[in-house]
């Protein structure tokens, strides 16, 4: 087997590299260099390491045709087109707590530094002013911080700042009652929050509905005296607005470490004497930039090498435990949704996946991504588990998954439905013995009729009538031109009734002989299968 290859393209601790080494792939440390560049290069690898430098295009895509798997080192994944990703069948993941301990503490560093304009006295101190009279700090104890967001960040700030004898109230719509309790916050809406709080930090994503939060608007709305920090992301903050506020004073004092355009090179906010800020800094500390190295090299060589998966933004996870025994299922699930995909005529609005027995004790979701993947084969040779669930949604194709630990016939079972202008079409399987990669999955129903096959390689699926004679004459076609039969399995409704046969064959059955199958006594459909 070939290694996969990695490249990482932003600066990184270099035990990401030796990481990846270890774990069996071949790996390329590039960094600085332009999009031209990278786009010239990026179809060589199977795997992306980068962290916020790096811009994953929608073009950059395009060209990376071996691209399995993005890893970000650290949080944000603003720099990664994910949707675009995601129509590629490119796994999208990151390192969601191995910074936030670092970047929370560099949010309460600056809250520090702007209560009591540490930089500017320092840069006074050194330039030989001894400007003692120029600078007077207010104490944070007893003060009111605001936080928007309590995600991982915001609440290892809160419990900081209640270190710090503060109170904190906080603005998420997503933080829960209990979790607000849990964390010693109160939470608020967001003009509450900018009426009472002393100091504001803002530790959300950069999203449609966060972008801008705090506009002109709501910035106008904030206590007189206020503090505000952003560690999070630029564009959280209208910087023009916060601009005129300071010159105001209406906003005591502003400390950004990251900006609405990166790197910043000029801003309104440069010079200004209550301004200070840092070049996106919050993660850099040698603990974070350590742990989000490993966490991010293991991931992805998990994935690369094992196909497990972690920390993904567009697929379920499967943990190392789970991964050994969800893969065979997944082989089934793929078989099945591949033969529905294959069997079944015009659209298929609706798609059901019941899991029974043992199955239903497994996570679904791999499961049933593998079922449209094998499913959307039928529209994309592109597909896999990543993208399949996207074009499944673009497509408008309704996706059920049904658990039923109750065991049947089978110890364990999946059965795939799909919605068809004829009716529900169904076709089953189960796993046998030692179902080592996916060595044991077995087909044991197809649309309503009990049969046992093995879905693998080139097939030709028959639909006849039950009668004497009939294997005898497929066997003689098969054999006229060359056709050599691997395995020969059956199922019928009832003696005398419509039956199925469904044959492995040594090579693909061309167009030419299934109509010749088709003239056959007894024959009422013919289909040429690939698994
Ligand atoms: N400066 C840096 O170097 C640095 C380092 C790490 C993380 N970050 C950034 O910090 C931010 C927070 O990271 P995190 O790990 O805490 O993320 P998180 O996902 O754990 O928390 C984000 C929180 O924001 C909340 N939220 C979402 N939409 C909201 C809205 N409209 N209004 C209010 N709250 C909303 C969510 O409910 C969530 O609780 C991210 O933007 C991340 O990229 C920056
Ligand atoms: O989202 C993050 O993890 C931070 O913004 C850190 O970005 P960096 O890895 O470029 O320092």
């Amino acid at each position: 087997m070939t290694k996969p290859k990695v490249l990482i393209s932003d600066k990184m601790d270099p035990n990401a590299a030796r990481i990846f080494e270890e774990r069996g792939c071949d790996v390329d440390v590039i960094t600085g260099e332009t999009a031209e560049e990278l786009l010239v290069r990026i179809g060589e690898y199977d795997g992306l390491a980068i962290r916020s430098s790096t811009k994953v295009t929608p073009e950059i895509l395009d060209a990376a045709t071996r691209l399995k798997v993005i890893g970000r080192a650290g949080i944000g994944v603003d720099n990664v087109d994910i949707p675009y990703a995601s129509g590629k069948g490119v796994v999208v993941m990151n390192t969601p707590f191995g910074n936030s301990i670092t970047t929370a503490e560099h949010a309460i560093a600056m809250m520090m530094a702007l209560a009591r304009q540490i930089p500017q006295a320092n840069a006074g101190t050194q330039a030989g002013e001894w400007p003692k009279s120029s600078f007077m700090g207010v104490e944070v104890t007893g003060k009111t911080l605001g936080l928007i967001g309590a995600g991982n960040i915001g609440s290892i700030v809160a419990a900081r700042a209640q270190g710090l004898k503060m109170k904190v109230i906080a603005f998420d719509p997503f933080l829960t009652p209990e979790r607000a309790i849990e964390i010693g916050v109160e939470k608020v809406d967001l003009d509450g929050l900018l009426e009472r709080a002393d100091f504001i930090t803002l530790h959300t994503p950069l999203t449609d509905e966060t972008r801008n939060i705090l506009s002109r608007e709501s910035l106008g709305k904030t206590k007189a005296g206020v503090r505000i920090v952003n560690c999070a992301r630029g564009g959280l903050i209208d910087e023009a607005a916060l601009a005129d506020l300071l010159e105001s004073g209406h906003v005591a004092g502003a400390a950004l470490d990251v900006f609405q355009t990166e790197p910043a090179k000029e801003s309104p906010l440069f010079g200004m004497p209550n301004f200070i800020c840092t070049p996106h800094l919050g993660a850099s500390t040698t603990e974070a930039q350590v742990n989000v190295a490993l966490q991010v090299a293991e991931q992805m060589a998990d994935y690369l090498v094992n196909g497990g998966v972690t920390n993904a933004l567009n697929m379920p996870s499967l943990s190392a435990e789970e991964a050994p025994k969800l893969k065979p299922y997944m082989a089934l699930a793929e078989r099945l949704g591949s033969l529905v995909g294959q069997l079944a005529h015009g659209n298929l609005p609706k798609i059901s996946v019941e899991l029974e027995g043992d199955a239903a004790e497994l996570n679904p979701k791999p499961i049933t991504g593998a079922v449209l993947a094998g499913l959307m084969r039928r529209y994309s040779d592109t597909v896999n588990m990543v993208n399949a669930p996207y074009l499944a949604k673009e497509r408008g194709i309704e996706v059920r998954e049904i658990r039923n630990t109750r065991e049947g016939i089978y110890q364990t079972l999946v059965r795939v439905t799909v919605a068809t202008d004829a009716g529900d079409r169904s076709v089953a399987g189960t796993l046998f013995g030692n179902a080592k990669d996916g060595g044991g999955a077995r087909l044991t129903e197809i649309f309503g009729i009990g049969i046992e096959a093995e879905l693998d390689g080139d097939m030709l699926y028959i639909v006849n009538d039950d009668a004497p004679g009939f294997i005898g004459r497929i066997g003689t076609l098969m054999g006229e031109n060359g056709i050599n039969i691997g395995t020969f399995n059956l199922g019928r409704r009832q003696a005398g009734g419509e039956a199925v046969l469904l044959l492995s064959v040594d090579q693909p059955i061309s167009q030419e002989v299934a109509e010749r199958a088709e003239k056959v006594e007894g024959v009422r459909f013919v289909k040429p299968l690939a698994f």
